[in-house]
């Protein structure tokens, strides 16, 4: 096995910024031929339905379903999952759920209103979607941890309907998969991955409701595919390839390291792992441990993959300039494992989640820890948050004029709207004084 030799950047390079964003973007040509493969899946989606939807399940998943029907769970496969699942795995999933729902119960929007002197009353209704998609992974590894992250905020929302879609490579279903979403209250579930069952979710087809936002993670193709059907329904954010960036200060275990590197870049070869340290020699002590312990690594292939492809070291002078540093990238997750994170964390403004201290592995959070491990990709934690039960809810406003809160207002929209020459708004205003 020839030994991973991590990229090395340098932060007092010349070329440090040019360096880095070559290292973050995609290759541009990989990015223009999966964004016109996954326009063709969606334009086929949407004009063939169900007939297009079971050839590209059957070609990608490598199943053999005959009927758009048979994509459909029956309700009680959840129910029967749970009820056997081993107790130790019940007991986890269990306490896991119950961590994401004290979590989420924090995040929930309130309605508000006031009332003005007039009387006049104004205000912000919040209400749930009716209907949500939740994507939840399933080509390169099973994800019930993602079942719980996605439904749990969902319900705690007050969504009127969850319809969950994952792919079942070979027909398998997992257990823990279908008993986490009778834990968390799926309501429906269809064995479909990939940018066609975004699609679907998005247009519907004849056996798959449309819906009214599509959320949860995926790969380059579900990322995709939700960019491109924002508009004919909601998404959340773009939660695509996982992404650590760890800023160490050399004093962390290099092996904890190495393994906190590898759990990330061991779910796809285009997940992405970096390191940042301002000590050359703790850098060098990292690349030792994943010499070390990639070969007793199941996933050793992808996480070779990740780490080569995408994957990178970078020598920064101080603490401080790594904060600047994540600040650029805004990665999905960052930890700081460093003596003093808390004062590190002041200066960090983009990123998906941040683990704090040497004990807080990244991994926790991807089940348990509370917070949701749907989180923005590629630099998107520059504006997007993670998923949580505000994903789910709605804004109305309020407005409930006296009248004399006409007449005041009246008098003020009617000079308004003569000033943009839309005399219809004057005088419905001017009726009214
Ligand atoms: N950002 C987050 O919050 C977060 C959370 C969990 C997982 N993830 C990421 O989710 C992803 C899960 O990926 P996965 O592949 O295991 O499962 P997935 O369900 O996202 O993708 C599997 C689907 O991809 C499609 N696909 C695969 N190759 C294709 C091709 N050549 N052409 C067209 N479609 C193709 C198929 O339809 C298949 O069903 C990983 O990248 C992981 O890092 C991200
Ligand atoms: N790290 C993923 C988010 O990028 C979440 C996850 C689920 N299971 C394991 N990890
Ligand atoms: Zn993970």
């Amino acid at each position: 096995m020839t030994a991973i030799k991590m990229l090395r950047l340098d932060s007092a390079a010349i070329d440090f910024e040019k360096q880095l964003q070559a290292r973050l973007a995609w290759d541009a040509s990989d990015d223009l031929e999966i964004h016109k493969r996954v326009l063709d899946i969606i334009a086929d989606i949407k004009k063939r339905g169900d007939k297009a939807l079971l050839e590209y399940t059957n070609r990608f998943d490598g199943t053999s379903f005959k009927t758009a029907a048979a994509l459909e769970l029956a309700p009680g496969a959840l129910k029967t999952a749970w009820d056997t699942l081993p107790s130790t795995q019940a007991i986890a999933l269990q306490t896991a759920a119950d961590r994401v729902l004290a979590y989420a119960e924090h995040q929930k929007l309130q309605s508000w209103q006031y009332t003005e002197l007039d009387g006049t009353v104004l205000g912000q209704k919040v209400t749930a979607l009716d209907k949500a998609g939740l994507y939840v992974p399933g080509g390169k590894a099973a994800y019930p941890s993602s079942v719980l992250m996605n439904a749990i905020p969902a319900k705690v929302a007050g969504v009127g309907e969850l319809i969950m879609v994952v792919p079942t490579p070979r027909g398998e279903t997992n257990a823990l998969v279908l008993a986490a979403a009778y834990v968390a209250g799926v309501d429906r579930v269809f064995t479909i991955g990939g940018a066609q069952a975004v699609a679907a979710l998005a247009y519907g087809t004849e056996s798959i409701p449309a819906v009214d936002k599509i959320v949860g993670p995926g790969n380059i193709y579900v990322a995709t595919a939700k960019k491109l059907v924002f508009g004919q329904v909601g998404i959340d954010m773009i939660a695509g390839p996982s992404e650590i960036l760890i800023i160490c200060d050399g004093q962390t275990n290099p092996d904890w390291i190495a393994m906190d590197m590898f759990s990330q870049a061991e779910h796809d070869e285009n997940a992405q792992a970096i390191l940042i340290s301002d000590d050359a020699a703790f850098l060098q002590q990292v690349e030792t441990s994943i010499n070390k312990l990639l070969p007793e690594m199941e996933r050793a292939d992808i996480i070779r993959a990740s780490l080569t492809g995408r994957g990178a070291f970078i020598k920064v002078a101080n603490l401080s300039e790594a904060a600047q540093v994540a600040n650029r990238i805004a990665p999905e997750h960052l930890e700081l494992s460093v003596a003093e994170p808390e004062a590190l964390c002041e200066q960090i403004h983009n990123a998906g989640a941040i683990f704090m201290g040497r004990f807080t592995a990244e991994a926790l959070g991807d089940y348990c820890a509370g917070p949701n491990h749907v989180l923005p990709t590629s630099s998107t934690a520059r504006y997007s948050s993670p998923l949580g039960v505000y994903d789910f809810q709605k804004r109305s406003s309020l407005i409930n004029c006296s009248a004399v809160g006409a007449q005041n207002l009246g008098k003020i929209a009617s000079v308004l709207a003569r000033g943009e020459s839309l005399t219809a708004h004057a005088r419905s205003a001017e009726f009214r004084i």
